[in-house]
Parts: structure tokens; C-alpha cells; sequence
């Protein structure tokens, strides 16, 4: 078994630290600059925390360096569900993940009420004012933005004042603002899934399999951690029986009726430990890579009619966020090129692929629906390509 060590280059060290600064301050509410890698520069904070004050702050700000009124910026999917766009954005102009970033810039100027009615869709406030909206491809920086509170786990909605690049230094030293780099953003997310490194591998004996390790993968930044579940010696010149696993704190933990997750962890377990070896990946991308509190947004959702589906997209999510590049590289620190895939998901097998590790063979992952979530099954299958 290698150690997965990669050296993590000096770029890309600072480029993480200033993207973990950045997200530590919108998740307190607090003003970041942003300097687009498009050449322009945005004052901005997390939507989900706009209030009179803080939307006052942004304003003064801004036109104190001669800069724009505050705007809102939400991905082209909530901007649709909000009924601010009349048709979908061509694809060309998004972002690795699919989003585009919409500018909502309403005459009469934006006000907490407003950010709260376009940019939250489970806290309706009053009528929509279908103020004018501009489509920005990518990449620019309300696209970084946008990727920056999503990787902070809040809502992808930003309140943002372009101010003018050369007086940007200056509004972040007045103001005592972070400054953060769109290109760090855009550096730091592959480059950290691709360098995680081993951290520390210790034995424990499950109730369906006692031969088991559990070996902890850390990112670079210190940040996310991912979970290897090795079950007995599977034998790296072999084809290894494995699982992903996105992590579902209500499935796994709760054994919540929502979702399949919890009966297929538990099942995964007892499988791999029936045929003798295997690894379970334990990824940690909750509510398929959102986050556990826009899951339960999605859910508020799903309970007023939508599906699975469309409830991520009315949040301002792609219907699913994640990548498979932690897997396949805590697969290859382990030693494991090849793999039998157990899955119904179509797309855990064209990115492992895609990521250099062989899928020799698919196993089916089925478990008995549980009279709560047929319409999500469903919807997997019918939507998302979910081979059941
Ligand atoms: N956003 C969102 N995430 C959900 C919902 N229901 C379950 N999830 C998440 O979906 C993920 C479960 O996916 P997995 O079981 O790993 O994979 P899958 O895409 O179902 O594919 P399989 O390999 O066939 O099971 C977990 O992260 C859950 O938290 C939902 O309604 N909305
Ligand atoms: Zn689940």
C-alpha cells in the first residue's frame, strides 16, 4: 500500500489558503474582494446572510471607490426556478460544473426582502418584480463567487458590487476586507482532490465485517475528509469488489426513509464481506456534494411537489454536484487500478474511467424500495440515467 504523497506545490498552497480564509469569512457574514480572473473586481457576501445593514455596507462601500449599486448573483438554474430568466443559458458559457452565473440588478434597487424572495426558495416573501437580469459566461467573477459559497456549503447566492479594478486594493485595506484571487478559486478545487494524502489507518470490526481498516484520507488544505472502509486483503493485481459512497448523514446515520443510502452502505458492507475483500469509499459529499443543510432546503422542496431533480435545481444547484476524483485517487494511493464497480449510476462509471481506474464489471446495487422513497428511485432512473 503507497503513500500517497504528492508534494503540494507551492501555487497551490496559497491559493487554498486564501480560498479556506475566504470561506471561513462568507460563512460569518463578512464582506470578501474578489478579483475576477476575468480582470474585474467584486465586493461581495453570502446572500443567505443579507441583511439591512450588511446590503448598506455593500452600497457605501462600493460607491465610496466609484462602484456599481449591489447586485444579485445566483446560478442560470435558480434564476429560472425564480422566474427571473425566460429560458435556459447556453451551455458553452458554464462553468466546469455546468452553472452560469445571472446578474440581477432590480431598478429600484436591491433590499433584503428581494435577496431573500430570489435567492432562498423556501422563504417566499413578496410578488417577484422580474427586475432585469444579465447572463455572465464563463469564466468571470460572479461565476468564482458563485463557486466560492458553494464550496462554503451556503446557498449559491452572493450579493456583489463591482468596484473598479484599480481601486480595488484600497477597498480592501478601508475596509479590512479579505482579498481572494477567481483563479485561486478555479486552481484550488481540482488540484486539492487530486494531492489527498493518507493520514492515519486503524482497525475496526464491523458487526456484518469484523476484518475491517478504516483508512482516513485528508485534502491538502485541511479541509475535507474522505474515508476508506477496506474489508479483508483484496489483492491490488486484481479487479477489487468497491463502493462509493456519498456520505447521507439521514440515510447512514438516522436510516431515514428518504433515500436508499443507509440500506445501501449496510449492504455494500455485508456484500463485500460475504465475497471474502473489497473497499467502500466514504466520500464526504453530503446530499450529492450540497451540503446537509441545502439537502434539507431540497427536501422542503421535494414535500411541496418537486422531485429529486428539480428540487437541487430550484435551490441553485446542478442536479448533482459531485465528482468522482477523490474516489479515484484514494483508490490509486491504495493500490487499486481496476475495479467491479458496485453501482446503478452511470456516471461513477464514466468519471472513474475518466479518472484512470478500469471498471472491469458493474454490479447492481438494488435494495426493496421502503413505501417512502419510490418517487426518488424513480426519479434516479428516469432522470438521472440510474440503471435500476
Ligand atoms: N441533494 C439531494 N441529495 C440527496 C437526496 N437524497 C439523497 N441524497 C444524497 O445522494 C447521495 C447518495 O448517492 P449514492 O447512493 O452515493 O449514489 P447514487 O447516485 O444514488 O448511485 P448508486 O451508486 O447507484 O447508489 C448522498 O450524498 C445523499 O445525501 C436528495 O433528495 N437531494
Ligand atoms: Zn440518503
Amino acid at each position: 500500500m503507497s503513500l500517497a504523497a504528492e508534494p503540494i506545490s507551492p501555487l497551490l498552497r496559497t491559493a487554498s489558503r486564501s480560498v479556506q480564509r475566504a470561506l471561513s469569512e462568507l460563512r460569518r457574514g463578512d464582506l470578501v474582494l474578489l478579483r475576477g480572473s476575468d480582470g474585474r473586481a467584486l465586493l461581495l457576501r453570502a446572500a443567505e446572510m443579507a441583511d439591512a445593514p450588511s446590503l448598506a455596507l455593500v452600497r457605501q462601500a462600493a460607491a465610496q471607490a466609484g462602484g456599481a449599486e449591489p447586485a444579485l448573483v445566483v446560478t442560470d438554474k435558480r434564476a429560472l426556478a425564480a422566474g427571473v430568466l425566460a429560458a435556459a443559458v447556453d451551455p458553452a458559457q458554464a462553468d466546469p460544473m455546468g452553472a452560469v452565473a445571472v446578474v440581477i440588478a432590480p431598478a429600484q434597487g436591491l433590499t433584503p426582502d428581494l435577496v431573500r424572495l430570489l435567492a432562498d426558495p423556501t422563504r417566499p416573501g413578496p410578488a417577484a418584480l422580474a427586475p432585469a437580469a444579465t447572463v455572465r459566461p464563463w469564466p468571470s467573477a460572479e461565476g468564482e463567487a458563485l463557486q466560492l459559497v458553494k464550496l462554503a456549503r451556503l446557498l449559491p447566492a452572493i450579493v456583489a458590487a463591482e468596484v473598479p479594478a484599480a481601486r480595488a486594493a484600497e477597498v480592501a485595506e478601508r475596509h479590512d476586507v479579505l482579498t481572494v484571487k477567481g483563479a485561486d478559486v478555479q486552481a484550488y478545487q481540482a488540484a486539492g482532490e487530486a494531492s489527498l494524502r493518507q493520514v492515519v489507518e486503524a482497525a475496526v470490526p464491523l458487526l456484518d465485517a469484523e476484518d475491517t481498516r478504516l483508512i482516513a484520507f485528508r485534502a491538502p488544505d485541511g479541509g475535507v475528509e474522505h474515508l476508506a472502509i477496506l474489508i479483508g486483503n483484496p489483492d491490488p493485481a486484481r479487479p477489487v469488489l468497491a463502493r462509493l459512497h456519498s456520505e447521507c448523514f439521514t440515510g447512514d446515520l438516522l436510516g431515514s426513509l428518504r433515500c436508499d443510502c443507509g440500506a445501501q452502505l449496510r449492504g455494500a458492507i455485508r456484500e463485500i464481506a460475504a465475497q471474502g475483500s473489497g473497499v467502500v469509499l466514504y466520500l464526504a459529499q453530503e446530499g450529492r456534494n450540497i451540503g446537509l443543510m441545502n439537502k434539507l432546503r431540497a427536501y422542503r422542496l421535494q414535500d411541496a411537489g418537486a422531485d429529486t431533480v428539480d428540487a437541487n435545481l430550484m435551490v441553485g444547484f446542478e442536479a448533482d454536484e459531485r465528482t468522482y476524483l477523490p474516489a479515484a485517487t484514494m483508490l490509486k494511493a491504495l493500490g487499486f487500478t481496476s475495479v467491479r464497480l458496485m453501482t446503478n449510476n452511470p456516471d461513477k462509471l464514466a468519471q472513474l474511467a475518466r479518472w484512470g481506474v478500469q471498471v472491469v464489471d458493474r454490479v447492481p446495487h438494488i435494495f426493496p424500495a421502503n413505501g417512502h422513497n419510490i418517487a426518488y428511485l424513480r426519479t434516479k432512473a428516469e432522470k438521472a440515467g440510474h440503471l435500476l
